[in-house]
């Protein structure tokens, strides 16, 4: 894909090296021409794994989001284009930044639809694992879904809802809910489980592991039960709560959260692994996977 135009603008060198001020936004410029061989080759080594493992496991509205962006093998996606057919299609955009940025940023961000994407991408050790979202898991892993007119509304209403959530001081509760969803969710389709979630989607072992592993639980998703389940951040998850459809989200995005905090702050917070009795149990898992890590 053509990269900018030679004359791209430039605003001084980029935040995060002391040169010049960070904006207080957080957003640097992607300064796609500053990428290197060495950088679109790890996009391309990423990419093609993904793209070999998806087919039959990713949902179909995260394949025709693929399909309709300028998201391709040879190099990382410029955001500029990227912006152009988001803006079109659902009204987002995506914003460079040099990586975790504040929540309230954050969800400034995503309540103004537009999606803070890690402009680094990963070292080449750093394949399977990596504690800060990159390029990769950003635009492979998000932005595909943000062409899905729902997944567009929900994390909008999510940003929003994250100023809230600050507000009332359940950050916690809240995130729960959008880990379970936006970042590892399944999803029901005639032809079974899908991913919809982008750590998943953006992880190839993962993406083996949610659907193929005998471990892990799948539970019917619901949302006061999500809000008091903790999640790994280190490891795959023992629990994946699924939803009918990638529509149930907006029906959640208009539900009143103030009073599920309410409920949530003097429940118990279950541990990751565990079925309730209340639980839509789709499938229960063995826990070995966990269980051989516990020692
Ligand atoms: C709960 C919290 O809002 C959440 O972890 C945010 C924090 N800041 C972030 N910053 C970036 N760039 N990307 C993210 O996904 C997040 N996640
Ligand atoms: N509806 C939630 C906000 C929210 C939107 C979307 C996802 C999760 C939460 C509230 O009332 O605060
Ligand atoms: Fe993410």
């Amino acid at each position: 894909m053509a990269g900018p135009a030679a004359d791209s603008p430039k605003h001084g060198l980029a935040a995060g090296d002391g040169a010049a001020p960070a904006r207080a936004d957080w957003t640097i410029d992607q300064d796609w021409a500053a990428y290197t061989p060495a950088q679109h080759a790890t996009w391309k080594t990423l990419f093609e794994r993904q793209t070999k493992l998806l087919p039959g496991r990713a949902c179909d509205a995260f394949v025709q989001g693929m399909a309709a962006l300028p998201i391709g093998a040879d190099e990382i996606p410029d955001f500029r284009r990227l912006s152009d057919a988001l803006m079109r299609r659902t009204g987002w955009q995506v914003v460079a930044v040099p990586g975790l940025v504040p929540d309230a940023v954050f969800f400034e961000h995503l309540a103004n639809r537009r999606f803070p994407a890690g402009q680094f991408i990963r070292a080449p050790h750093q394949l399977d694992y990596l504690e800060e979202p990159d390029v990769f898991h950003d635009v492979f892993g998000h932005v595909p879904l943000l062409m899905h007119p729902a997944m567009a509304d929900f994390i909008q209403a999510y940003g929003e809802g994250g100023l809230r959530a600050q507000r009332l001081g359940v950050l916690d509760m809240l995130a729960r809910v959008y880990w379970y969803t936006v970042e590892f969710g399944l999803v029901r389709q005639a032809d079974g489980l899908r991913i919809y979630g982008a750590g998943i989607a953006s992880s190839a072992t993962e993406s083996r592991f949610c659907l193929d592993d005998p471990s892990p639980n799948r539970l019917g998703f619901d949302v006061a039960r999500v809000m008091r389940t903790h999640y790994r951040i280190d490891d795959f998850q023992e629990t994946y709560f699924v939803i009918d459809s990638l529509d149930a989200l907006l029906d959640l995005a208009r539900i009143d959260f103030a009073p599920l905090y309410a409920q949530t702050r003097g429940a118990e917070v279950m541990a990751p692994g565990e079925v309730g009795v209340g639980d839509r149990v789709v499938k229960r898992g063995t826990g070995a996977y966990h269980a051989a890590r516990r020692g």
